[in-house]
């Protein structure tokens, strides 16, 4: 077994963890990467990239087919090609990939180790079983997984997580997607926009992530248009005689049986936090058994341990792994001088047709922290007779935003809609800047714009603020009024 001592080691070689590589390196050279498997990110490989790249294609085949509106006849059959859509997924994705590994390779190849690390004590990590470190601080930066059920393992290959279906050579005949969250409904659409027949399979009603009553039953009815959505079922799957899935389900009362050639896992992600032996050092751990950390410090409740991105089980986002890296990187580097980083507004987009945003505090989040509920005003805009959005079609969507009571404060908003990764930004700059809805409503905009629905939302919250002093003066349970 190879012995080294080190100033700092990072474990994990995807976003967070190269985030905070890169930031250690900036301070010292005495800095360790270690990666179980690939370098290149789970965003480039399997996450984000590859996941965009066939909602494109499946774009692409769902405007071609939809063009008759306009008085634009396509004659003729729309053919998709499997082969050729997975061929442009992979072959883009690799070239993603293929940046990031460039990265990897410009750092020390003596300072990248190979293998699966876990804890021996709190200074020291075994990797596989060739190397030993002993550091003086630690990065925790091992990512997530799918979360499988034990009886879909009697599924074989026949069960899938998001890696399998980048690795497809062409498009199956049908997919049963399990989880309608975020990669549930991004993949299943693409999926069924590309000529796969999909059904959805949800337990308790949610939809993409979406917490606001309202949005939730307009983007269960818009999604339910086009998918087979069971978002509250109760199901048994099995394999037929001829290898199929089959999902025997029971939903309102009634029954169905649907058969598949897959079932794919999206039903949430599992900290990769379980297997790098945290037994063996006493750190307090939240309800899934993940490290606590400090969100502006990343730091656990081991002063010299740090961590950051998906293991974090705080925001399992890709701009969140990398602030967070980052954060991680430099105070394991500066300990016991460590500092808050920057930590941004919410920002979440479900790259669906139409797309769904969280900005700022989500309803669930207003909803719990405000107690009297008269120190919340809601406002919001449908997008069917919005002029610009009904030019292209898109007119379809609900958008809400909430603010605060006698301050005017902007809190969040979630949205159903068109352009929502757009809007998204704009409404999350507005939030990190805390800015109230008066002064949103000074900024500038331009017509015709989709941005015109999000004024007419802001000019609805604007409608029924009480700027009279009154709340500051007899609500004392508005926190900022
Ligand atoms: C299908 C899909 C689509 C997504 N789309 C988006 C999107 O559009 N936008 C967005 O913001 N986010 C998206 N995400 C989420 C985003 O990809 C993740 O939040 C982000 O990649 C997490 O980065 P990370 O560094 O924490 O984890 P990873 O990139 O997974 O890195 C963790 C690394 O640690 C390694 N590792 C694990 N255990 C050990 C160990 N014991 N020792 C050493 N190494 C170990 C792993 O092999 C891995 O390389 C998506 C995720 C998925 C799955
Ligand atoms: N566009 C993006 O930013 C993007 C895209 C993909 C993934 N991600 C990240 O990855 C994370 C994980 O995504 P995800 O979709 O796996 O998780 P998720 O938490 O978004 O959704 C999981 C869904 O599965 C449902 N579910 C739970 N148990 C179930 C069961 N037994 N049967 C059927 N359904 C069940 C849940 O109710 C929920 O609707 C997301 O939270 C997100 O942060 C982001």
């Amino acid at each position: 077994m190879k012995k080294i001592k080190a100033e700092v080691v990072v474990l994990g070689g995807g976003t967070a963890g190269m985030g905070a590589f890169r930031a250690a390196r900036t301070h010292t050279d005495d800095v360790y990467l270690i990666e179980s498997q690939h370098f290149g990110t789970t965003c480039a490989r399997v996450g984000c990239m590859p996941s965009k790249l066939l909602i494109a294609a499946a774009e692409a085949a769902h405007h071609a087919a939809h063009t008759a509106p306009f008085g634009v006849h396509i004659d003729g059959d729309i053919r998709v090609n499997g082969a050729e859509v997975m061929q442009r997924v992979k072959a883009e994705r690799d070239r993603f990939v293929g940046f990031v590994v460039e990265d990897v390779h410009e750092w020390p190849a003596e300072r990248r180790i190979i293998g699966a690390a876990r804890f021996i004590d709190a200074h020291t990590v075994q990797i596989d079983e060739h190397t030993q470190i002993q550091a003086e601080r630690i990065v925790i930066a091992t990512g997530s997984r799918p979360i499988v059920l034990p009886q879909w393992q009697a599924l074989g290959d026949k069960l899938l997580i998001n890696d399998d279906v980048f690795a497809w050579d062409t498009l199956p005949e049908s997919v049963a997607v399990f989880g309608p969250g975020v990669i549930g409904l991004e993949l299943g659409q693409a999926l069924q926009r590309l000529g796969v027949k999909v059904h959805i399979f949800g337990i308790g009603g949610g939809l993409g992530g979406i917490s606001d009553p309202v949005v939730l039953e307009e983007a269960c009815a818009l999604f339910g248009e086009e998918l087979n959505l069971h978002l509250d079922a109760q199901t048994e799957v099995s394999l037929d005689a001829n290898g199929k899935v089959v999902v025997n389900y029971r939903e309102n009362g009634v029954s169905g049986s649907i058969s598949a050639d897959y079932l794919l896992a999206a039903i949430g992600r599992k900290p990769n936090t379980d297997n790098i032996g945290l037994e063996n050092i006493d750190i307090a751990r939240d309800e899934r058994g993940v490290p606590k950390a400090h969100p502006l410090t990343m730091q656990t409740s081991i002063p010299h341990i740090f961590i950051a991105g998906d293991a974090s089980n705080q925001l399992p986002l890709l701009h969140e792994a990398s602030d967070q890296g980052k954060i991680a990187g430099e105070n394991a580097c500066t300990y016991p001088a460590i500092k808050p980083g920057l930590r941004r507004s919410l920002i979440g987009v479900v790259f669906s047709d139409p797309q769904i945003a969280v900005i700022g505090m989500r309803y669930a989040q207003v909803r719990d922290s405000f107690k009297n509920p008269a120190c919340v005003v809601v406002g919001e805009v449908s997008f069917k007779n919005q002029g610009r959005s009904r030019v292209m079609l898109k007119n379809r969507g609900h958008l809400r935003v909430y603010a605060e009571q006698g301050s005017g404060r902007f809190l969040g908003a979630e949205m159903v809609g068109p352009a929502a990764e757009h809007i998204a930004h704009l409404l999350a700059w507005a939030h990190q800047q805390k800015m109230t809805i008066q002064q949103m409503l000074e900024m500038p905009f331009y017509h015709p714009v989709i941005e015109e629905g999000l004024r007419t939302a802001l000019r609805d919250v604007f409608s029924r603020l009480d700027l009279s002093g009154k709340f500051s003066r007899d609500c004392d349970e508005c926190p900022g009024a």
